[in-house]
């Protein structure tokens, strides 16, 4: 089965939204930069809304350890998501509290596949180079090379994902800025046309 994340929770109205509409994961952007910031109290409510099945993601951008731990643990995070140049020893320490989702931009796939797949708990996600930007990435280039098991983020919206699916079948897919009416407020009919296209793409990629 392939999970769907939708990122960029600002409240509990669009945590419910999603996960009614079949999100797996649902993700709180903790990036100071970003146009989606969520503050922990409002994180915490919304992830406690959506019941014991649905995954709650704190995305992080080089932030400080201390910062990431203490904030996912505020906002009742079940899994941590983290951008930017950061060393082995530093996704390690956050591995051993969460499960993580390392992002990787193409380019530097080849060099830092190796680097992260050997710590316990940390699962890849390929995303273009400004995250939430909307930017898909080049599927076809990266099709030889992508690493089984990794999650695929970068421009999806329910008019290609399923291109998308089928050229590099990921074990799950991550979408923001194509789902929104705008920065941080869910558009609720892409969001159910995204997850019912995930369906119906995944039960043609892989039949029963
Ligand atoms: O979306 C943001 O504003 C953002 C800012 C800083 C770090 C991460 C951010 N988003 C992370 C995500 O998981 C997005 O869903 C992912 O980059 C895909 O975004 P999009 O291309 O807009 O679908």
């Amino acid at each position: 089965m392939i999970r769907v994340k939708i990122c960029g929770t600002t409240s509990v109205h669009d945590a419910l939204l999603s996960a009614e509409a079949g999100a797996d994961a649902l993700g709180f952007i903790f990036a100071p930069v970003s146009k989606r910031l969520v503050s922990a109290q409002v994180a915490r409510e919304a992830s406690l809304s959506v019941g014991p099945v649905v995954a709650r993601v704190g995305v992080f951008l080089n932030q400080g350890l201390d910062e990431v731990l203490r904030t996912a643990e505020a906002a009742r995070m079940s899994a941590v998501q983290l951008h930017g140049p950061l060393s082995r020893l530093y996704v390690q320490q956050v591995a051993a509290y969460y499960p993580v989702l390392r992002v990787v931009r193409p380019a530097d796939l080849a060099a830092e596949a190796g680097v992260w797949t050997g710590i316990s708990g940390v699962t890849l996600m390929l995303d273009a180079p400004e995250p939430g930007g909307g930017v898909p990435l080049d599927w076809e280039a990266l099709r030889p090379h992508f690493p089984p098991g990794a999650w695929l983020a970068g421009g999806l919206g329910p008019a290609n994902v399923a291109r998308a699916i089928q050229a590099l079948r990921p074990a799950a897919v991550d979408a923001v800025s194509r789902l929104e009416v705008s920065p941080g407020r869910k558009d609720p009919d892409a969001v159910r046309a995204f997850v019912q296209t995930v369906r119906t793409a995944e039960s043609e990629s892989y039949p029963q």
